[in-house]
């Protein structure tokens, strides 16, 4: 579990977090969501104890990543948004070299890293140096070397950010595979679609200061569109042209969506009622519908 707890920092004068608290627990997918510069970054960098804090904590199973770093960094994985290593070394060289500082003896370093390039997509590059490693590449070896203490506690800071279709789907099945094992996972990403794809809950952070927590449940719950869904028995040209009446429809198979319905459901359930209404209700918004309401507010 990773518990963020009243979390300050300035930047010179700037205050860049505002007592920024939260917790990811285990099992949980928390998205982490944010305008440019709103501070996520420099929360995370917090967590993963990179920079220190003005005042507050973060706990990773308990321990201060302030006051016992190494205890607390054995039980946490992080992907940054621009891996940092050294370039001219061969990948697996410099796992092995990194797996030194947990302790792993060479010869088990070196047969832990062939499986978890493997893992993450990067067997048979084994031998390359990192600076012939795409960006993409770059990230899977950070999650590889993340791995390697075997933590319950991820921080993924834009992960997705330059990656192709497929890199996204990578890592959105590696978030999803970790929750499954009972993983706390704090994900950080721009695209809104993929954090609703797999956060089951979404922690919004504006200018420094923590502004919304929702679950995706109350997220799609709260957001509610003008658009009526409909869902007929019979669809016959003599419904469409009916529902028509209301707005614009759009068929697919029994299902009917009314765009821009100027008619409440009662109104529309009602007219329709010849045509067996199995279903009907307002199609509910997405994250991005939620996050522009609540910033723009
Ligand atoms: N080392 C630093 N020195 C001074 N200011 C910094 C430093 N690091 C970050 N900042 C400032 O802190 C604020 C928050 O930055 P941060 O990188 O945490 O935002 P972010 O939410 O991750 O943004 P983005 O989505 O663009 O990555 C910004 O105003 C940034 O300029």
């Amino acid at each position: 579990m990773i518990s963020i707890e009243n979390v300050t920092k300035r930047f010179g004068k700037r205050q860049v977090l505002q007592d920024v608290s939260f917790d990811v627990k285990d099992g949980e997918i928390v998205g982490f969501v944010g305008l440019n510069g709103a501070g996520k970054t420099t929360t995370i960098r917090i967590a993963a104890g990179t920079i220190q804090p003005n005042s507050g904590d973060v706990l990773i199973n308990g321990h201060s990543v302030t006051k016992e770093k190494r205890v607390a960094s054995k039980y946490l994985g992080w992907v940054p948004e621009l891996p940092i290593f050294e370039q001219d070394v061969k990948a697996l060289d410099y796992f092995v070299y990194i797996a030194g500082y947990y302790g792993i003896p060479g010869g088990e370093a070196r047969e832990m890293g062939k499986r978890l390039f493997e893992e993450v997509g990067l067997s048979g590059r084994e031998k390359d140096k990192l600076r012939n490693y795409s960006q993409g590449m770059k990230k899977r070896f950070a999650l590889a070397v993340s791995l390697i203490s075997n933590p319950n506690n991820f921080l993924f800071d834009e992960v997705l950010n330059g990656l192709d279709p497929q890199g996204i789907q990578f890592f959105r099945e590696v978030a999803l595979k970790m929750k499954k094992e009972k993983k706390a996972i704090l994900f950080s990403s721009h695209i809104l679609s993929e954090v609703e794809a797999i956060a089951d809950k979404v922690v919004f952070i504006h200018k420094g200061r923590v502004v919304k927590i929702a679950t995706m449940d109350e997220i799609r719950n709260s957001i509610s569109t003008r658009n009526l869904r409909v869902v007929l028995g019979k669809v016959t040209k003599e419904a469409i042209s009916e529902a028509e009446k209301f707005g614009t429809v759009e068929v697919n198979g029994n299902t009917l969506v009314i765009r821009d319905c100027k008619a409440d459901l009662q109104a529309v359930s009602m007219a329709l009622s010849n045509f067996q209404v199995l279903e009907i209700g307002w199609v509910t918004g997405g994250l991005e519908d939620y996050f522009f309401k609540l910033t723009s507010g």
